[in-house]
């Protein structure tokens, strides 16, 4: 596989071969809603935590590749399309500016295609500062502030409408039944009690079948607000809120959240804070597959760094579905020669895919994944986010999420870590519980 170039992406000023931007300071956010408000067509591409960060209309520019080299070939053609850019840029902060959203398959060998997409229109907002990029192609086209409010208002003028779930919404079965996912765990647990590997994840889906269209905007609204401590993302139907953090870039900062270690929350005795403390953050076993999923990553980052941190104990974070033992890392990045910091999506290349979705080690996980999942994971536990001009970025985990494959039709995806404690019953249940945010997002109900 060829190794990512590290030299961070600098567009040429001046020149106006192909992509050309506008990006304005606005002040007019509703603070209550920030992005979410912006959130009003079946189309939007999303990046949001607690009422922060992208909402992306329209395509200037796309981008698709299959295979190993499908980070780097991103990259590389962000590279070509930025250096025939003209870009104005009023903030000059992460995100600002010329940006492609981005979503990559698991699978070096998955047909399903890796993606950049150039929007024409990304609204941004980041503490507490708000902008708006428009971006064409057209050598002609005029580039101020009405012509950006101008492609901003077009795509707002129709919002879609929110649905009301329907009494045939129903829930179906996925690839493989509840017994064969059993199954597949109770073989995943061999494997590592055979000493193979220490650790491997593995997922199963569900189809969502609705009587009427999914009302895509509705359901990434609803994510937002009801897990705000997650990225809620939207990259051509695949939607979710990730808990997980791979790799965020910031200049000379890397940081990443890792989770790996799951309870349930449905269940958990109202009368008993330290209920979480007690039975996820005190297991062994628990411990064991989060230290799995830290060390794959910060073994991988190093290289990369000039220094790193993260806790020695996982904290617990709490969400609505669920508890997980997380760990943040923040980096610095090492300078090269050229003075430069590797790119958000080089970073992607060496990182994915982490111990929380894949295993310990990755080729071995990979292999059974294959063997025993029979599930094409597409975009599932991907990459997913966004780039800028300058290299940083956000790219998430694509957790707790779900592909549109039609209007009517969504499939949902949840996996677990197999370690060598783990319970084929105890597993199933848990993918429930992952699979919960867009179980609600969707007006479902989970079979009992
Ligand atoms: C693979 C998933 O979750 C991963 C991330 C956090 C916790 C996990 C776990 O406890 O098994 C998984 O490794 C998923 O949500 O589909």
């Amino acid at each position: 596989m060829s190794t990512p170039s590290l030299t961070a992406l600098t567009p040429a000023p001046g020149q106006s071969r192909g992509l050309r931007s506008i990006t304005l300071a606005r002040g007019d956010m509703d603070p209550q809603s920030g992005l979410l408000g912006y959130v009003v067509r079946n189309d939007a591409r999303t990046w949001i935590r607690r009422g922060e960060g992208l909402v992306a209309y329209g395509e200037t520019a796309r981008f698709t590749v299959t295979g190993p080299d499908r980070f780097t070939q991103a990259q590389e053609w962000w590279r070509r399309e930025l250096a025939g850019a003209a870009v104005q840029d009023d903030l000059g902060v992460p995100g600002s500016g010329l940006i492609a959203f981005g979503s990559f398959a698991f699978s070096k060998t998955s047909l399903h295609e890796s993606r950049l997409i150039v929007p024409e229109v990304v609204l941004g907002c980041s503490e507490g500062r708000a902008w708006l990029t428009y971006i064409t192609d057209d050598a002609e086209a005029e580039l101020s502030a009405e012509a950006a409010e101008a492609a901003l208002a077009a795509y707002l003028v129709e919002p879609d409408s929110d649905r009301s779930p329907r009494p045939d919404d129903r829930l179906g079965p996925g690839v493989l039944s509840e017994d064969q996912y059993k199954l597949a765990v109770a073989r995943g647990v061999k494997h590592v009690q055979a000493g193979e590997l220490s650790k491997l994840v593995l997922a199963r889906d569900v189809v969502a079948h609705l009587e009427t269209p999914v009302a895509t905007a509705q359901v990434l609204r609803e994510l937002a607000v009801r897990y705000e401590d997650c990225w809620t993302y939207a990259v051509d139907g695949l939607i979710g809120s990730t808990p997980e953090m791979l790799i965020k870039v910031e200049n000379n900062t890397a940081q990443a959240r890792v989770l790996a270690g799951t309870l349930d929350r449905a269940n958990a005795p109202a009368d008993d804070p330290d209920y979480p403390n007690r039975v996820l953050a005190g297991s062994e076993k628990q411990l064991h597959e989060h230290q799995i999923a830290i060390d794959s990553l910060t073994e991988t980052l190093q290289p990369f760094t000039s220094s790193m941190t993260s806790h020695s104990e996982p904290f617990v974070l709490q969400l609505p579905n669920v508890w997980h033992l997380a760990s943040d890392v923040t980096a610095q990045l090492a300078v090269d020669d050229g003075g430069q910091v590797p790119t958000s999506l080089a970073l992607v290349q060496a990182l994915h895919p982490t111990a929380a979705v894949c295993g310990t080690p990755t080729t071995v996980a990979g292999a059974l994944i294959r063997e025993l999942e029979h599930l094409q994971r597409g975009p599932y536990a991907g990459p997913v986010g966004w780039i800028d001009a300058g290299g940083n970025g956000e790219w998430g985990i694509a957790l707790r999420g779900a592909v549109i494959e039609t209007p009517t039709r969504v499939r949902l995806y949840a996996g677990c870590g197999i370690v060598e404690g783990s319970l084929p019953d105890a597993e199933l249940a848990e993918t429930w519980s992952k699979f919960r945010p867009m179980i609600q997002a969707l007006g479902l109900s989970a079979p009992s």
